[in-house]
């Protein structure tokens, strides 16, 4: 349903979103209403269509910067192959890619990082398929093909094993957001565990600022009783390189002061 800009409702609604991003760091989207099924199905469907072409083809998919070509042969992450994108929105970027992996022509993809979970080999314990981290965006959204997976840390340091719907997406709040806000919503840690049968496949929107941005809590989020500052002023582009090393507690290391 679609709510009216500054209607009661919709402050109802900013409210709840604020608590869920403070409190948790995340929260379920549903949009059925919106996104038709069949969209859905439609783009899990190419998904598969897009892993199964040959790692020939998919390696042609290359970019200087990191996470941004496809990755299938990673020793860290064994199960996980995924392609990464910039610039989603232009239409484009979806075009080029399509050429590139189909020549022969499909209609065009649109994505922004696309993943493909294996089935972990030798026993049925369910194992870390991407290990526990925060995002590097200001927030993420996700959804997933049928098999669940996707587990976030909560505050009092338990896994949580997210139960997606089927036509819902999940909002995480990334280390942005939560330097930007001085710490007032929580980027939280998540990972990606798998046992089962089945591989899984999910779709990722990360809502990035451009490199040259930089990144300066709001003198009215700072005050000396409360909220003292956490985050210096930092520049996007350093803290991604930053991370791109330094996965781990990143924002903290790198701007925390
Ligand atoms: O596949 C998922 O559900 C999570 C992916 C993820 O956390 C990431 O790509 O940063
Ligand atoms: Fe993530």
């Amino acid at each position: 349903m679609a709510l009216e800009d500054g209607s009661e409702e919709w402050k109802e609604m900013s409210k709840k979103v604020r608590e869920a991003c403070e409190s948790h760091g995340c929260f379920l989207l549903m949009c059925d209403a919106i996104i038709p099924k069949s969209v859905c199905e439609e783009m899990f469907n190419n998904l598969k269509a897009l892993f199964d072409l040959s790692e020939e083809t998919k390696q042609q998919h290359m970019s200087p910067k990191p996470y941004r070509s496809y990755n299938g042969k990673n020793s860290v992450i064994p199960f996980c192959e995924s392609f990464g994108f910039d610039d989603v929105p232009l239409s484009a970027t979806a075009e080029a890619f399509t050429n590139l992996m189909w020549p022969q022509g499909n209609t065009p993809f649109c994505f922004s990082r696309l993943i493909k979970y294996k089935v972990p080999e030798s026993n049925n314990d369910s194992q870390t398929c991407l290990p526990p981290h925060t995002d590097n965006s200001a927030l993420t959204i996700l959804c997933q093909k049928d098999v669940q997976g996707l587990q976030v840390l909560s505050k009092t340091d338990k896994w949580i094993e997210l139960e997606i719907p089927p036509d819902g997406f999940v909002v995480l709040v990334g280390d942005i957001l939560k330097a930007w806000s001085n710490g007032r919503l929580h980027a939280v840690t998540h990972r990606v565990m798998l046992g089962g049968e089945k591989e899984r496949y999910s779709f990722g929107l990360f809502a990035m600022p451009k490199e040259e941005m930089n990144i300066e809590v709001p003198d009215e989020l700072v005050d000396d009783k409360v909220h003292p500052l956490r985050y210096h002023p930092f520049n996007y582009g350093e803290y991604f390189n930053y991370f791109v090393s330094n996965p781990i507690e990143a924002l903290e290391v790198f701007a925390g002061v």
